[in-house]
């Protein structure tokens, strides 16, 4: 089975999907009472044959968009080295995707776990359609409850759950986080209408954000999701950008859509709608949308971001920033 899977990369390993020539050294790193100890559904020991049903099993997964397990691999020189294992099991019919993760004995103590739970739980809320990442720790294993906290998942309360290599259940304290625990903070506004210097106390800075509903001749609406590492990534949003300054909104618009989106769009195009504004913690957002039906050239994806023609009665169906829920609504009535 060939599996549609780009690694994700972090400074220091590449997480993978496992193949059936990792069986070998994955066993020899899992089949280890240090570690099984604390994986919940695991048995030890560990059978060899477990390994390479398991990751037979993990391509189905990906493939199904069920589970994303991956083996966790660094380098030494030329050499690949499998490092451990981090995975996210989708629960069916929900949002919400539980985390796990193992690592080799022999690479403790180096943040790998953190690195790689880390880097996974991002790249999940960007790119799948999740809003909540959750783990579950035993309450001894405080060295696994440390790296949840780093990765930014937050304690939500206590339980417990079946560890099958301890032949009984074991008291475990519950972590989740949502797209705002694990995404980039806001970064401060830079454009503002009343810079931080001039603010009465207490005021926040004002954010321009000029966007636009793009309607095709299905009346469909584009919408453009938002990617890992800016905050709010794995939202879906309307084309369009921060001012620059000095800029109109209809210039900032125009010159978005050319980089976002490679179209060229003729202010007269551009037809004023409504706003948002929005107090987003930091600063406060201040967003004109416009309508434009008319554009040249061919609408692609200039910064690998996802897209989405939508039709109006499905808007509701995209995870959007708070500021867009007034706007949706007022688009479905108006389309
Ligand atoms: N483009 C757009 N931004 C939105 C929408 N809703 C919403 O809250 N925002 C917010 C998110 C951000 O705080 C801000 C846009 O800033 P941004 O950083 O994504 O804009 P940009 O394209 O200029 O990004 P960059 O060049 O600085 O990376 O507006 C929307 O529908 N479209």
């Amino acid at each position: 089975m060939t599996i549609d899977f780009q690694p994700l990369r972090t400074e220091r390993l590449t997480l993978r999907p496992l193949r059936a020539e990792d069986a070998a050294e994955l066993h020899r790193l899992i089949n280890d009472w240090e570690v099984v100890r604390n994986l919940s559904r695991l048995p030890f020991p560990y059978p060899r044959e477990l390994a390479d049903e398991w990751i037979a099993s993990t391509h189905k997964q990906i493939a199904e968009g069920t589970a994303w397990h991956l083996a966790i691999v660094g380098q030494d020189g030329d050499t690949e080295v499998l490092v451990g294992c981090v995975g996210l099991t989708r629960v069916p019919d929900t949002r919400r995707a539980e985390l796990g993760y193992w690592v080799g004995r022999r690479f403790w103590g180096h943040g790998v776990a953190t690195e790689a739970a880390g880097r996974l739980s991002r790249w999940a809320l960007a790119n799948l359609d999740l809003d909540c990442i959750f783990a579950k720790a035993l309450v001894e294993n405080e060295r696994s409850a440390a790296v949840l906290r780093r990765v930014g998942l937050v304690e939500a309360g206590r339980g417990e759950a079946e560890f099958r290599a301890r032949g009984g259940v074991l008291p475990v304290l519950h972590f989740e986080a949502g797209r705002e625990d694990l995404t980039a903070p806001p970064p401060l506004p830079e454009p503002v209408v009343s810079t931080a210097s001039a603010l009465p106390p207490g005021a926040k800075p004002l954010l321009m954000v000029t966007a636009c509903a793009l309607v095709d001749p299905d009346g469909r609406v584009l919408l453009a999701r938002r990617p890992e590492g800016k905050p709010m990534a794995g939202l879906w949003e309307f084309p369009g950008g921060k001012l620059d300054p000095g800029e109109t909104p209809e210039q900032g618009l125009i010159r978005e859509l050319k980089e976002e989106l490679d179209i060229d769009v003729s202010a007269a195009c551009l037809a004023p709608f409504t706003f948002a504004s929005h107090d987003a913690g930091a600063f406060h957002l201040l967003m004109p949308l416009y309508l434009c039906r008319r554009w040249e050239g061919t609408v692609r994806a200039t910064e690998g971001q996802a897209l989405a023609w939508v039709r109006p009665n499905k808007l509701s169906d995209y995870a959007m920033p708070p500021a867009d829920k007034p706007l949706v609504a007022l688009l479905r009535d108006f389309l």
